[in-house]
């Protein structure tokens, strides 16, 4: 067999250290392993040391609807990028019109796919996209979730679990917190240059550890349970449940010009183009609508919604720590 029919190489420790290689092809869904003495492996022309697990590319692919995990998943990316050596590339899927057609990525892609934390998971409309929208072919990846300063819960466990279901490898993982959607007051300015420095001392560690460990072999360990547990209930602030699903934003007719940027901006494609004031379909709550009106003419009076937005301002101003996971 020649090399280059091979998926990836290694070779284990186990008291001999570079005593055999071992090489996998990939053939209907079984691994076949190859045994080579490092004679016959180094005559095979292959890399010595490391993992052998090429990368030529990092992608950025995030849901982001207010900018936090736009940002964050960059960053990450960015500084991959850079250590590794390689192109950056984006696939922003906050948009209906991203979702449209599923998005495959290879082996030699290195994938920072971002999310936004909702109810202590993925959001929960967008899980089906993260299930049938993407697929890799062993492609190592980093599942970032960003959270409002209150917890990620399960998220980058569903979010890791999810993405290795479709052909993608966990080589690191993070959770960093933000300021929330729905306040101001909670958690303003972060990512801030303290989270940012911690980004980059977490992304510089991966880009090492993607170079020298075998990340098929490894398995990457993050915080959250398995299995998934439920969604996390939003409580008001007499700490019972805040019923707000069905809440909407409201339009102050004076104060809007009609601008039909909202609309543009709605994840869910909910906002008329036509009348900016009729939310036709789905309402995440994500608060794009909101922070992108140039007039400020978009609000939430939902009293459940607003309920559970001062309990957050209550309970969960303190600064929330970031999380990150390595091989
Ligand atoms: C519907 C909804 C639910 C949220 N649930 C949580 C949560 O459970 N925990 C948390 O810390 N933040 C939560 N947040 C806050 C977001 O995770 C946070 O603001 C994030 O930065 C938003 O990302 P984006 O700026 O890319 O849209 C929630 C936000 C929304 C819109």
């Amino acid at each position: 067999m020649e090399h280059e029919e091979f998926d990836y190489c290694f070779y284990f420790e186990d008291g001999k250290p570079d005593a055999y290689r071992y090489c996998v092809a990939f053939e209907e869904g079984h691994a076949i392993y190859h045994r080579f003495t490092i004679e016959d492996y180094e005559e095979f022309g292959f890399r010595k040391g490391g993992n052998d697990m090429k990368i030529s590319r990092v992608w950025a692919v995030y849901f982001s609807p207010t900018g936090n995990v736009k940002e964050v998943t960059n960053l990450i990316a960015k500084k991959l990028s850079e250590e590794l050596s390689v192109p950056l590339e984006q696939w922003n899927f906050t948009l209906p019109d991203n979702r449209k057609s599923a998005k495959a990525f290879e082996k030699e892609d290195l994938v920072v796919f971002g999310t936004p934390v909702y109810a202590g998971r993925v959001p929960n409309k967008i899980l089906p996209w993260v299930q049938q929208g993407f697929t890799g072919d062993h492609t190592p990846m980093v599942p970032v979730v960003v959270f409002g300063n209150r917890n990620f819960d399960d998220a980058l466990m569903e979010l890791k679990q999810e993405l290795e279901k479709n052909g993608f490898l966990a080589a690191a993982g993070a959770a960093v917190a933000s300021s929330h959607v729905f306040s101001d007051k909670i958690a303003p300015g972060r990512p801030d240059a303290s989270d940012r420095a911690e980004i980059l001392t977490f992304a510089g560690k991966a880009a090492q550890k993607i170079a020298e460990t075998d990340i098929l072999h490894t398995g990457l360990q993050v915080a959250g349970n398995d299995p998934i547990g439920a969604y996390y209930t939003p409580l008001g602030t007499d700490g019972k449940p805040a019923k707000f699903l069905k809440a909407k934003p409201i339009t102050e007719i004076s104060k809007c010009n009609g601008c039909g940027r909202c609309s543009e901006v709605c994840p869910m494609g909910s906002v008329d183009g036509e009348d900016v004031s009729q939310v036709t379909g789905i309402c995440i709550k994500c608060q794009a609508c909101i922070k992108s009106c140039p007039n400020g003419a978009k609000y939430f009076a939902d009293e459940a919604f607003l309920s559970h937005v001062r309990m957050l301002e209550e309970h969960y101003t303190d600064r929330a720590e970031n999380r990150f996971f390595t091989l």
